[in-house]
């Protein structure tokens, strides 16, 4: 299908003041689960730094800002921006294209893409683009919707996706298309071993997948070929090292 960024970025700009509180009904709130095991596969340190792209309006970059890290939330939609800036002042917002990211060569630990990386027009070169910013040894870590894989839930779930989904938007969001579109993507994405099989195509090593809710969702794990740096601190530990918040 054809995916215009402009016309992307616009229906993101669009659906940027509801898109969390929609995001929660329509996953009927597994979203939160979901997110969790990205942060684990992650598996990022106290010191690093952490590339979120496509990042939204900041939900998937909150984990990393919350337990200390340095995370960048990069998107190109300024209005998904907006509210996440708004929401998380605290967190550094970067406006970028996926497909050419304004970022050095190998300057971050760890790169993740959540719910991102089908609504790019070309995601080859945004594959590309993570391994060009994300240091030697880095990781990578890929939450998409995906493909069931027991045959009756495959059946169940694209009767929700492309008749109960779009008529729960039409309830809950101001723009019930974007949610036609999100069901058509999902649709047209690879499957888990055709989207590992992209990784590797890309330059990406130790490629891993992990299914989540039967499928519906692929958390994809790899890494940038060369040695990885590691005199730092698990994010499990820092999590009991941070100090509460004084209040001003
Ligand atoms: C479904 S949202 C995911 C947001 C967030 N990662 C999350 O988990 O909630 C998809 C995001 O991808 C962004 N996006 C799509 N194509 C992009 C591109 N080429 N470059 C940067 N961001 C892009 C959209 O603007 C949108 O904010």
């Amino acid at each position: 299908m054809e995916k215009r960024p402009d016309e992307v970025a616009t229906m993101f700009d669009d659906v940027a003041p509801k898109y969390d509180v929609v995001n929660d009904v329509l996953s009927m709130g597994q979203t939160r689960r979901w997110r969790r095991v990205v942060v684990e596969a992650m598996d990022v340190r106290h010191g690093q730094r952490v590339l979120d792209l496509a990042a939204g309006t900041g939900t998937s970059s909150e984990p990393y800002a919350d337990a200390g890290v340095d995370v960048v939330a990069c998107d190109f939609s300024l209005g998904m921006l907006k509210v996440g800036k708004r929401r998380r002042p605290d967190i550094n917002f970067v406006a970028g294209d996926a497909t050419n990211l304004p970022f050095a060569d190998n300057s971050f630990d760890a790169t993740t893409i959540s719910f991102g990386l089908r609504n790019v027009n070309e995601p080859h070169k945004a594959l590309a683009e993570m391994l060009r910013v994300t240091k030697p040894g880095g990781r990578l870590v890929i939450a998409e919707f995906s493909a069931p894989v027991v045959p009756l839930w495959r059946t169940m779930y694209t009767e929700y996706l492309m008749r109960a989904l779009p008529a729960i938007a039409t309830k809950v969001s101001s723009n019930p298309d974007a949610y036609v579109y999100l069901a058509e993507s999902i649709r047209a994405w690879p499957d888990q071993d055709h989207l590992a099989a992209w990784l590797q195509d890309a330059g990406w090593q130790d490629v891993t997948y992990r299914n989540l809710s039967g499928g519906i969702v692929a958390v994809h794990r790899a890494q940038k070929p060369g040695a990885a740096h590691t005199d730092s601190v698990p994010v499990a530990k820092l999590r009991r090292q941070i100090k509460p918040r004084r209040a001003s």
